[in-house]
């Protein structure tokens, strides 16, 4: 019966849904309305690019969505619950552009940490050994499981927070600018691991400047004037 009630609350609720979201910020000349009454609606399986030029407000969005920041007006819904704060891991994981790695952790031990805190219990360590190895190896940085963040370049601990963020099968993903400090070699791992968060069923919303990252999108939308347009 739970299940059943799940099922049609998925239906008729988008994974995300963001509604009227308005944003000023207080800057030298005066307050700037950077989001002015955004409307975005992104469902389970869907992978959305949202582009934007440089002080659009692409990442001022992103920490809304993933409730690091509070809006002035409007709402964010995950599953047709507004949310209040950060969700967990597992409903929305969040990459933003500093990372956010745990310093204290090995590489293995931060992508580990989503599975370790899943709502359903943690799973066993064998299983969350495999599927981190299995993430590292994938987006090339298996090797460097026991370093500490500060151990490796930036390039790298771009690739390690994208483990983190997709290890726990999160319903939403919010990432920003995922192949910024990426060489070319590294960028085609992370476009499948985008793709493939999006085909297991997430609603993955990425913001990039990136044609590539566009490229693996069902839907891109742009950024302009506090609004965006489907492209
Ligand atoms: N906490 C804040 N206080 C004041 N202004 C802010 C704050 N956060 C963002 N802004 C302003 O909001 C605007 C949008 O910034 P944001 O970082 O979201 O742009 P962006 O589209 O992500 O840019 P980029 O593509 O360069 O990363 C900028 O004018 C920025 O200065």
């Amino acid at each position: 019966m739970r299940r059943r009630a799940a099922a049609e609350q998925a239906e008729r609720h988008p994974a995300l849904h963001v509604m009227g979201l308005r944003r000023r910020f207080a800057q030298p000349g005066g307050e700037v309305e950077v989001l002015r009454g955004l409307e975005l609606r992104v469902s389970s399986g869907e992978l959305v690019t949202v582009t934007g030029r440089s002080g659009s407000g692409k990442s001022a969005l992103l920490a809304l969505l993933g409730g690091f920041d509070a809006p002035d007006a409007g709402t964010v819904s995950l599953n047709g619950v507004p949310i209040a704060g950060a969700p967990s891991w597992h409903a929305c994981a969040v990459l933003p552009q500093a990372l956010g790695l745990a310093g204290e952790l090995t590489v293995a031990e931060n992508v580990a940490l989503p599975l370790r805190l899943h709502p359903d219990g943690e799973p066993d360590p064998v299983a969350i050994a495999a599927r981190v190895s299995e993430l590292l190896d994938e987006l090339g940085v298996g090797a460097l499981a026991g370093r500490h963040p500060a151990e490796v370049s930036f390039g790298q601990q771009q690739r390690v927070a994208l483990a983190r963020a997709i290890s726990g099968r999160p319903r939403v993903l919010l990432i920003d600018e995922p192949t910024a400090h990426l060489d070319v070699g590294s960028v085609p791992a992370v476009l499948r691991a985008l793709r493939r968060c999006a085909d297991e069923g997430g609603a993955v919303i990425v913001a990039t400047h990136d044609e590539q990252v566009h490229g693996i999108a069902d839907r891109r939308v742009r950024l302009l004037d506090g609004l965006l347009a489907e492209l």
